[in-house]
């Protein structure tokens, strides 16, 4: 099977389980973000896959060869990792041209390849630069050029734009996905920036503790996430337990006509997204709450609504902006289109 395939990973460190029977096969030419809070398992997971760690139990199969136990020279990677940095004596030619040298290409292949990829990063002209001459932003496209020097055959990247300033880290986001959509190379990226991983992949792996959570697209892992954990570490949302009461369902006491839950189920845990929160004047068969802050972030509005000492947050566009003030009773009116099912 083309791609790679990870089948029952796991990583022991003494009693302690970083890692813990991950499943999960990334089809050939797709761009995966490994995503979680820290400590999650990510790191340890890509060094597993980049042959860095071995795992305790598992097998990795890259193109349908078992690599598992591979040293790394040998996978034919292409690795960007915070730790991996420039060789600051080295030109910028050098330090691209680097894995083509200690692989004993000819003078001739090195010059044409690192030119071919000093065009592709948007640098032409820049091989005789010294690498200490370069912003944050030229340096993480050299690493990244070194590290696709050799035509890997899977690309990993390590939190690789961390260190950039928050507007040059999400030009590179969508450069980083443009690049792959041109090269089409099996890619891998830990981060811990939802928006990042949101921008970037094809498919979210939501890790914590050790174990994946979701892999789906961003739409699905917004819009259908698995469980509480998933809804609540990506992006906003309300979550509140709805119970079935007397004939009708109820969230915090109160009763919510226009939500259901399936047939047989007492009580269910709902996500409700800021965007699908619509403020409105309080009226019977809806939640009534009272605003207790509201903030005017330029492109978005928030409301914070409390409704029986929980918080609600209601986000909208500034055209949608609700005619409501602090103080002011509001109501919220639910259907089941604004929920998602969560643990029931
Ligand atoms: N060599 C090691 N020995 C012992 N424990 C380790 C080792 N490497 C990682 N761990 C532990 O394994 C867990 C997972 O670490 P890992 O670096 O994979 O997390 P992460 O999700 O990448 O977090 P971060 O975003 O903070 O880098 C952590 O609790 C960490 O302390």
């Amino acid at each position: 099977m083309s791609g790679l395939t990870l089948q029952n990973i796991v990583k022991q460190f003494g009693a302690f389980r970083a890692v813990d029977n991950v499943d999960l096969t990334v089809p050939h030419g797709a761009f995966v973000c490994l995503l979680g809070p820290s400590g999650c398992g990510k790191t340890t997971l890509l060094r597993m896959i980049a042959g860095l760690d071995l795992p305790t139990a598992g097998r990795v199969t890259l193109n349908g060869n078992d690599i598992t136990r591979t040293p790394t020279h040998q996978r034919e990677l292409g690795m960007v990792f915070q730790s991996l940095a420039l060789f600051p004596h080295l030109t910028v030619g050098e330090n691209i041209a680097y894995p083509l040298r200690i692989r004993g290409r000819s003078k001739e292949e090195q010059a044409k390849r690192v030119e071919e990829l000093l065009a592709m990063i948007y640098l032409p002209g820049y091989a005789d630069r010294a690498v200490s001459k370069l912003s944050g932003g030229q340096r993480q496209r050299v690493a990244i050029a070194r590290a696709l020097a050799i035509s890997p055959k899977l690309f990993l990247l390590d939190e690789p734009l961390s260190a950039l300033d928050a507007k040059l880290r999400e030009a590179m986001q969508v450069e980083l996905r443009q690049l792959h959509q041109r090269l089409g190379i099996t890619t891998i990226a830990v981060t811990h920036d939802q928006r990042e991983a949101m921008t970037m992949a094809d498919t979210v792996v939501v890790m914590n503790g050790g174990q994946i959570r979701q892999a789906a697209s961003p739409t699905e892992i917004y819009r259908r996430p698995a469980d509480s954990f998933v809804a609540d570490f990506i992006g906003q949302t309300n979550l509140v337990e709805a119970r079935r009461e007397g004939g009708a369902v109820n969230i915090l006491g109160q009763p919510v006509t226009a939500l259901s839950l399936s047939a047989g189920v007492e009580r269910a845990t709902l996500s409700i997204r800021p965007e699908d929160v619509r403020l409105g004047p309080p009226k019977a068969g809806a939640l009534t709450g009272e605003v207790t802050f509201v903030r005017d972030l330029g492109g978005v509005i928030e409301t914070f609504v409390n409704v029986g000492g929980q918080q609600f947050i209601a986000v909208s566009t500034p055209r949608e902006r609700p005619d409501v003030a602090v103080g002011q009773k509001v109501g919220i009116a639910l259907t089941d289109k604004d929920c998602v099912v969560l643990e029931q």
